[in-house]
Formats: C-alpha cells, sequence, structure tokens
C-alpha cells in the first residue's frame, strides 16, 4: 500500500483509527480462556467489531512473544485473518527492530517475507546500515521511532547539539534520506503535543505513527492540530483504551462504541481541514 492509497483509505473510512492489538492473557474474559487459542479468538472479535470504522492494526510483538510459540502462532494468525477479510487494512508489526545489517535482514525477511506484514517499526540507534535492510522491500513500510510518547522520552531525545538541534529532529532529518515519504514513517508520541508542529517542520509530507491517546491521555485534538498535513498524515493508535473497553463478554461491542467514538471526532477533524 503505498501513501496515495492510504489517504484514499482514510478519506473513504472517515477515519485514521489504527487499533492496537496489544492482548493481554491476564486480561482478557475468562470464557475466552476454554478457547483453543484464546488470543486468537479475542483478536478476531475485536477486529470483526472494529474494521469499518478504523484504516489499520498495531500488533504489538511484546505481547505475543511472552506467550512463546502459542503467543506467535496467534500473532500469525491474526496477521492471516486480517489480511484475508479486511485486504485494506494497513497492518503494523510493532517490533521496534534494528540490529546490525544481516541482522536486520533477518527480521525484515520474517515481517516482510514470512509473513507479508505491511510496515515494522524500528528503533533507529544503530543508524542506516541498520535500517537498511528493512528498505529493500517494494510497497513495505518502515516506521522509525522518532518522538516517542512516554515520559522516558525526555531522557535521550530532546537533548541538543552546539547547533541546537535536538536528538529528535536529528533522527528523523538524518533517517528521512534513507528512503522515500512512501517507505518510511515516523513514531510521534500523542503526548507530545504543540511539539508536532516541530516535528512538521522536519517531516512536513510524511505519515506519522501516534501512539498514545486513550490510557496515555494525549489529545487527538492537539495532534489534528499540529500534526495533520494535506494527506491527513497520520494514523492515531488506541490500544488499551479500546480493546479493554470492557472485560466482560461484551466486549466486542465495547470495543465498537469506544472505535466508533474516537471515528467520528476524527471524521469531524478531516472535516474541519476540507479533507473528506
Ligand atoms: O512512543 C511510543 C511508541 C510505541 N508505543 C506503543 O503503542 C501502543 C500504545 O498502547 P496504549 O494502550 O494505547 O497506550 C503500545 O503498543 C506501545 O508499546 C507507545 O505507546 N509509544
Amino acid at each position: 500500500m503505498n501513501k496515495q492509497q492510504l489517504f484514499e483509505n482514510i478519506k473513504r473510512k472517515k477515519s485514521f483509527l489504527c487499533v492496537g492489538l496489544d492482548i493481554d492473557i491476564k486480561k482478557i474474559p475468562t470464557h475466552l480462556l476454554n478457547e483453543e487459542d484464546p488470543i486468537f479468538a479475542f483478536n478476531k472479535i475485536i477486529v470483526d467489531s472494529t474494521a469499518d470504522l478504523c484504516v489499520a492494526y498495531k500488533p504489538n510483538l511484546a505481547f505475543y512473544e511472552s506467550l512463546g510459540i502459542q503467543g506467535w502462532s496467534a500473532f500469525e494468525k491474526t496477521v492471516r485473518y486480517i489480511k484475508e477479510n479486511y485486504p485494506d487494512q494497513f497492518i503494523i508489526a510493532d517490533a521496534k527492530r534494528g540490529d546490525i545489517g544481516n541482522t536486520s535482514e533477518m527480521y525484515a525477511r520474517s515481517f516482510f517475507e514470512h509473513l507479508d506484514i505491511d510496515s515494522v517499526t524500528v528503533a533507529p540507534y544503530m543508524g542506516e546500515d541498520s535500517v537498511k535492510p528493512f528498505l529493500v522491500y517494494p510497497g513495505k513500510w518502515v516506521i522509525v521511532l522518532g518522538l516517542t510518547s512516554n515520559k522516558g522520552s525526555q531522557d535521550f531525545q530532546f537533548t541538543a547539539d552546539a547547533s541546537g538541534e535536538r536528538l529528535f529532529e536529528k533522527v528523523m532529518r538524518i533517517s528521512q534520506t534513507w528512503a522515500t515519504d512512501d517507505q518510511m514513517m515516523f513514531v510521534v508520541g500523542a503526548t507530545q503535543g504543540k511539539l508536532f508542529t516541530d516535528v512538521r517542520k522536519i517531516a512536513p509530507d510524511h505519515f506519522l505513527l501516534v501512539p498514545g491517546v486513550g490510557a496515555q491521555g494525549g489529545s487527538l485534538q492537539d495532534v489534528a492540530k499540529y500534526g495533520m498535513n494535506k494527506q491527513c498524515g497520520l494514523l492515531v493508535n488506541s490500544s488499551r483504551g479500546i480493546i479493554y473497553a470492557d472485560k466482560s463478554e461484551n466486549f466486542g461491542i465495547a470495543a465498537r462504541a469506544e472505535s466508533k467514538k474516537i471515528q467520528e471526532q476524527m471524521e469531524a477533524l478531516l472535516q474541519e481541514r476540507s479533507l473528506i
């Protein structure tokens, strides 16, 4: 999927919502524990309940890997289920990979060849040769950590060099020279509010993956105000706020209601900017 196709999906669905599939076996309704694959059973209901309201799904690998083979199998089944039943969805493997070149090649092979996922998040700390192996797959995306949503983003990402350029700015300025904006996005946390203005000075045309609304308290309105561009340019993720909106057997209905609430706000924001 390229940038224009992603934008077309956003306009058609009036939504730039990404539903985060961060499934903790300790938090899913207990009746599902009788299923052969409780995590997949949970995901199937979440996906079927939300697919018309979002344009992307983001399973975070940590939640699957924590369960060993069973978790990885649930992850693969979930990806295949989405691809077969909702082929217009953009799938993000939130794995935050990145290593020396030959190792990154294996990570890329796993997500882009074995699973044919649309994109993977990558930590850029190890530099160009750690990111490039992900960029040789036509139509696939690398999502580079830019300015993260957590408190610890303050520890390194705001450190400025002698010219005043902050680390997150340097990361985004340099890494975008490795790929086109049809292959690379950046992660920018919803909790960063007004700083989206600074991000847009460096990356005016890139899509941004924006985690941090919902459970982390980031403001969708601020993200749109400071971060939206002429192709929307935003995939805003909510994980816990949607998947655990209700912990009973009605969790699918509640996930849908929560997604609908966010989608309606997104529709209004897209309308305000005359993008739909
Ligand atoms: O800066 C970042 C980068 C990644 N994440 C991930 O996004 C989701 C957020 O989940 P919520 O439950 O909606 O808070 C999760 O997978 C994080 O690992 C992030 O939050 N911030």
